[in-house]
């Protein structure tokens, strides 16, 4: 389903570690796959569910199943397709595609696929060349904006200074940061974002607004207070900060301070269609998947990254058969154990 040796073998062995790596000693990294290992499943028996239903409804989106793409950098470093292949994936699936701000395909290009897409942000310190991107998301459909809250500074991804690994190659750019004067800009991590930068920006657009790299209840509080319409409970990855909680412990806090006032999702370390199951019952309306994405790409282009989708798929609809659910809305936290010793 998921090649990663593959994936591994045929990429230039700098950009492998620029996709695999994490920040720090990567304990993050490691622990957000290490989380869904030590969740075990309770099942229920005797439901007689029948067929399955996994549509799920998010910001005005009807997905087929609660599995989204998330925001990844550089697409066209794993296949000359880039974006557009993973789009063309997503709209086969009938899944929402996060299309990364370090996009190396113009958004508007992207969308020209039919994919549900949505747009990532790092909001820049210049507010009027964020506003000209936010513009151009609209512009091409995006249904909503996720803003990443986890990076006010970059992580010390230690894999990509060992492999001097700083910037694109020649002939690859982040195609959306081109200013007024078509001008291509670096990507800037604000030090300076907070809450009123989120004031700022919902100001600024209609779309619906998705904080990504939420771990702590109190921020998901404020986060409803701020008039936000969903949260990632996310670590990026483990790409930013090291020794940051896994995303699934961090996931029932959040939840229960959300107390369903919003859909909170959760990415980092979803690999199978269990690990999909275990997430919903602690409380996910969805999950976002990232490196497998990669793998499929780099592997297969669009057909690549389908068959990564479908995958999933297969195997949450089998794995909601045999623990007695025919939705994931009927799955609840007293599906899940944690054995103890
Ligand atoms: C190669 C790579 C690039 C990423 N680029 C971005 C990005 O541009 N913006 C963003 O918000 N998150 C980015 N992320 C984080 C992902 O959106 C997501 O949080 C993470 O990959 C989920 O963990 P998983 O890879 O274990 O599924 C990136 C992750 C990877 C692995
Ligand atoms: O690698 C990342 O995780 C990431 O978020 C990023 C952001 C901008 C440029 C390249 C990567």
């Amino acid at each position: 389903m998921v090649d990663e040796a593959g994936a591994r073998r045929r990429l230039d062995p700098a950009h492998w570690d620029f996709f695999a790596g994490g920040a720090g000693d990567e304990r993050t990294l490691g622990a957000n796959v290490e989380a869904f290992g030590r969740r075990r499943i309770v099942p229920r028996v005797l439901r007689g569910t029948g067929e399955r239903d996994l549509r799920t409804g998010l910001l005005g989106c009807e997905l087929t199943m609660p599995v989204l793409i998330a925001p990844t950098a550089f697409h066209r470093l794993a296949h000359p397709d880039g974006e557009v292949a993973t789009a063309r994936a997503a709209a086969a699936a009938g899944t929402v595609l996060v299309v990364s701000m370090a996009a190396t395909q113009p958004v508007g290009e992207i969308a020209t696929t039919g994919a549900l897409l949505w747009f990532q942000l790092y909001p820049q310190p210049d507010r009027e060349f964020t506003t000209t991107v936010v513009r151009r998301a609209e512009a091409a459909g995006c249904r909503a904006l996720v803003v990443t809250v986890d990076s006010p500074v970059f992580g010390r991804r230690e894999r990509d200074l060992r492999n001097g690994f700083l910037d694109l190659p020649s002939g690859l750019a982040c195609e959306n940061m081109r200013d007024a004067d078509g001008r291509i800009r670096d990507i800037v991590m604000d030090e300076g974002l907070s809450w009123d930068s989120i004031a700022w920006l919902r100001s600024r657009t209609h779309l619906p607004i998705v904080l990504k790299g939420v771990l702590h209840p109190a921020d998901a509080r404020l986060a409803v207070e701020h008039g936000v319409d969903a949260l990632i409970v996310s670590n990026h990855g483990g790409r930013q900060l090291d020794g940051a909680i896994a995303s699934l412990d961090a996931l029932p806090a959040v939840v229960e301070a959300v107390g369903g006032r919003l859909p909170v999702l959760l990415d980092g370390g979803v690999r199978r269609g269990t690990d999909v199951l275990v997430a919903l019952a602690l409380g996910a309306t969805a999950v976002l998947v990232g490196r497998p994405v990669i793998w499929g790409l780099t592997t297969g282009g669009a057909d690549g990254v389908r068959s990564v989708l479908e995958g999933l798929r297969t195997e949450l609809d089998r794995a909601l058969a045999l623990a007695g659910a025919a939705r994931p809305t009927e799955l609840g936290a007293d599906l899940v154990a944690v054995p103890r010793g």
